[in-house]
């Protein structure tokens, strides 16, 4: 907690993934707990054998998409373990009220299959049925020993992971941090990038923005900035359809069209009509749409490190913004879609840049800095969760997570943002995650989803003003403050 920044690289992106990729080497202890589907119809008789009585957080992952690495099977536990963390520095969670799950239903990860040294089950992902069956047994033992958990999804191959949030998000405590929580994070971070342009916060609606990536991660973006335009233009039908129009989706096939055969239904309405194409064909690539669109931002989900090369990034020097924003968001820092440095080289010194893994600043010249901001769902993440937990939300509403999102947005004051700063210093994270919490909090309130947390009931919640909320949360908080063991000489 007290060197957080120089630790977060470390329990988190980029080492938590180096850590991953040689987990079964690595393994000296379990450190969470493994369900696997040979254990299916055994998941709730398991759950009692975790050593807590009290569980307020858990972060689970089937291992199917480790951050940019793909598939790593049970070896993604890292990541589950490293999230958690985070939890305990940032929210205050208490670490032995946190526990980190892998689901492991094999993996298709041929060389892990074929490593003596693995240590989950050595088959296929199962699939379909078979497969939803494992989660679902999974998420109700855990609810019927801790009926008030928070679960978080993490690391979900995109297949699974609209699919788990549709399914569980209106009955229970959850949420996909992937999907919401960087999106989220990429929304607060467009409006600074609008702030730095020194334009009002409505001129998001006139935004040009080329995402690449149309996973879990890139899609969840595109909803929740489109749900923030829509809101802009009246949100009204018409206004949804209008938002769509500020976008450019490119996934590995290239950019998304109407034309596409095979369309993802996630993806499908971001897909850009024949006659608003800019002279572009489907399947066009990222240097080709950059060139003809002249986005405000360039905004990477896509996992391949450095695919905003040299080329896309001179083009942007044509973007129509006085301040382009360069969001290179993957994740670990190998698979970034370009650097820091690359994008101040190449774009210019009035960029704005924000990537999922730390960078430090450039040096500009003349005593400029250019800033490496952080744009990673870890700067909501834990206070959703601990929002979510001390008001004792029913779910984990839209609402709730446009609060969280607002809230960050609001952190950054004007002078920061009109130098490029658009996320605050991981070394604040745990005042940032007190705020979120509690504005997650004020929001599950107003919604009548707060159900009360230990000695406060759902009327008093009701009854509290800003200033108690954010008393409870900040109470509710753990400190590692240890009493005496040896009672100092008198
Ligand atoms: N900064 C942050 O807070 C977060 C970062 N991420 C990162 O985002 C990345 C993607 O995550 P998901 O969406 O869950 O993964 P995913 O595997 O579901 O999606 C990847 C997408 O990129 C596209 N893609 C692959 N190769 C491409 C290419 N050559 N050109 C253009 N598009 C290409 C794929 O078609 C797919 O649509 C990962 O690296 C992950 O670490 C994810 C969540 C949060
Ligand atoms: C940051 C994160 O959640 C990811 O890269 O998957
Ligand atoms: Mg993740």
């Amino acid at each position: 907690m007290d060197n957080i920044k120089q630790f977060a690289p470390i329990v988190y992106t980029p080492t938590v993934g180096l850590v991953c990729q040689n987990y079964s080497g690595l393994f000296r202890r379990p450190r969470g707990m493994y369900f696997s589907a040979a254990d299916r119809g055994e998941m709730l008789p398991m759950v009692y054998n975790w050593p807590a009585d009290e569980v307020d957080m858990i972060v689970v992952t089937d291992g199917s998409r480790i951050l940019g690495l793909g598939d790593l099977g049970v070896q993604g536990i890292g990541i589950p373990i490293g999230k958690l963390d985070l939890y305990v520095a940032a929210a205050g969670i208490n670490p032995q009220r946190v526990m980190p799950v892998m689901i492991d239903v094999g993996t298709n990860n041929k060389e892990l299959r074929e490593n003596p040294l693995y240590l989950g089950l050595q088959q296929p992902r199962l699939e379909g049925e078979e497969y939803l069956s494992v989660i679902d047994e999974f998420m109700e033992a855990v609810y019927t020993r801790w009926p008030n958990v928070i679960v978080q999804f993490e690391d979900f191959q995109s297949k699974w992971a609209f699919k788990l949030l549709e399914r569980y998000r209106h009955t229970c405590r959850m949420f996909n941090d992937d999907i919401q929580g960087t999106a989220g994070v990429a929304v607060a971070g467009l409006l600074g990038a609008v702030r730095a342009q020194g334009l009002p916060m409505s001129d998001f609606a006139k935004q040009k923005i080329v995402v690449v990536g149309a996973g879990s991660a890139g899609i969840g973006v595109l909803n929740s900035a489109r749900q923030a335009i829509a809101r802009i233009l009246g949100g009204t039908d018409a206004s949804y359809r209008e938002a769509t129009k500020n976008f450019w989706l490119i996934d590995k096939m290239g950019l998304v069209t109407k034309e596409r055969v095979h369309i993802d239904a996630d993806a499908e309405p971001f897909a850009r009509d024949p006659e608003a194409l800019h002279g572009l064909k489907e399947g066009a690539s990222v240097a080709e749409v950059v060139e003809a669109v002249k986005p405000d931002v360039l905004l990477g989900l896509s996992g391949v490190g450095g695919i905003f090369n040299q080329e896309v990034l001179e083009m942007m020097r044509q973007s129509t913004s006085a301040r382009p924003a360069i969001f290179a968001m993957s994740n670990p820092t190998k698979n970034a879609e370009c650097t820091a440095e690359q994008a101040f080289k190449h774009v210019g010194p009035h960029i704005v840049f924000a990537s999922g893994s730390p960078f430090t600043d450039v040096e500009l010249g003349g005593g400029k800095i250019g800033h490496a901001n952080q744009g990673n769902n870890m700067y909501l993440f834990p206070g959703i969760g601990l929002g979510s937990l001390v008001s004792g939300a029913q779910i984990i509403s839209d609402g709730m997570l446009q609060a969280a999102a607002e809230c960050l947005a609001a952190y950054m004051k004007d002078e920061e943002v009109e130098e490029g700063i658009i996320f605050p210093s991981i070394s604040s994270i745990r005042d940032i995650t007190k705020h979120v919490a509690a504005a997650v909090m004020t929001e599950a309130i107003k919604e009548g989803l707060a159900e009360g947390y230990r000695d406060k009931d759902p009327k008093e919640m009701a009854e509290m003003s800003q200033e108690d909320i954010l008393k409870h949360v900040e109470l509710n908080m753990w400190h590692p403050k240890y009493s005496a063991l040896v009672s100092s000489p008198r």
